[in-house]
């Protein structure tokens, strides 16, 4: 079997302090997979996706057994070996393509830029290839766009681009973080499927990040619901979405407006906010409608589901 594109083992995050905004985690990528992380506000997905490509600030510390990408090991290497796998072995796009590029250069100009480390190629060569990369994510013209500023794309057309400017880098992981909450529903779909066909064309893996419970449910084969900092459940796509085992992933659901039943006229809500973790006892037990008082002092094991080895979560009712 090949190696995991990401590989995680018990890694936690602080930004300087001593409690961690992600908290023991593990988590595997394998190639060509697509994994999706969901979560509340403040549950870490960010912290996770930022610690994988050497993206957090320098008060930050990583720590853990095992963490990995593309073979190379991140627990050893410092801010500029970090820096120097941005690319080649991960590569991330965001909410707001925007953001993503530079206002005042020209399109061609960025994407040439990205190449720098192929210093064998010459310029005609880096414009083939920038070109084929606009023409795999639909970008009509691609010849005519070189010469373009951002802001003469629309949002999804954008977004395309930065999907192309990514994969000029020919990374093992492709890291999205909310890639279509900017954009309306078409855009949405069409760059799902785009997403998708990479996958399938480029065999590249991907980890995706969404509030959005039906973009996960599209499109990821496998999903973590990650709470204050941890892993609380992990399984399939099915596993997840059919038969959600923590209370957490549950009250997830129970929030996610294409999930509600018709009749029902108030948006339900999870009471409370996300604790930071490292307190005795379950992190979600003082919000969960299920808490019995052992959930206040023991933590919850890592316990997979009886029908399905692959399908874990964290919750002492599910467990015993
Ligand atoms: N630069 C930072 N410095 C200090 N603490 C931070 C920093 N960035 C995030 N945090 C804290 O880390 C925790 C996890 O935040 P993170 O942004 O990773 O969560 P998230 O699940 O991605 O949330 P969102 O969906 O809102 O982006 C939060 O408590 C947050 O306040």
């Amino acid at each position: 079997m090949s190696e995991p594109v990401l590989e995680m083992r018990k890694i936690s995050v602080t930004y300087g302090g001593i409690i961690p905004a992600v908290a023991s985690v593990d988590l595997k990528v394998e190639p060509g997979e697509i994994v999706g992380i969901i979560g509340e506000s403040g549950s870490g997905k960010s912290t996770l996706a930022h610690s994988i490509l050497g993206l957090l600030p320098k008060a930050a510390k990583v720590s853990g057994e095992r963490f990995t990408l593309a073979g190379k090991d991140m627990l050893a290497a410092d801010r500029e070996g970090l820096a120097a796998l941005r690319g080649p072995a991960g590569a991330m796009i965001f909410q707001n393509p925007m953001t993503a590029f530079s206002p005042i250069h020209t399109l061609g100009r960025q994407l040439t830029d990205l190449l720098w480390r192929d210093r064998d190629q010459t310029v005609a060569r880096k414009r083939e290839r920038i070109v084929a990369a606009l023409r795999d994510v639909g970008i009509p013209d691609p010849i005519g766009k070189l010469d373009a500023y951002p802001f003469q794309f629309s949002g999804g057309m954008l977004q395309r681009v930065a999907i192309a400017a990514a994969l000029l880098m020919k990374p093992s992981l492709l890291i999205a973080d909310e890639p279509t909450t900017a954009l309306d529903m078409t855009m949405e779909a069409q760059i799902l499927h785009l997403m998708r066909t990479l996958r399938e064309n480029a065999g590249v893996a991907i980890l995706i990040i969404s509030h959005h419970l039906g973009v996960i449910a599209e499109i990821c084969d496998r999903v973590a619901v990650m709470y204050a900092g941890r892993v609380v459940e992990e399984g399939s796509v099915e596993a997840i979405f059919r038969n959600p085992r923590h209370p957490y992933t549950q009250a997830l659901f129970a929030c996610e407006p294409a999930l509600i039943p018709p009749g029902v006229t108030r948006m339900p809500v999870i009471p409370g906010e996300v604790p930071r973790p490292g307190g005795i006892g379950c992190d979600f037990a003082g919000r969960c409608g299920f808490a019995e008082d052992r959930c206040l002092t023991l933590s919850p094991p890592w316990a997979p589901a009886q029908a399905d080895p692959l399908h874990h979560s964290r919750c002492l009712r599910s467990a015993s």
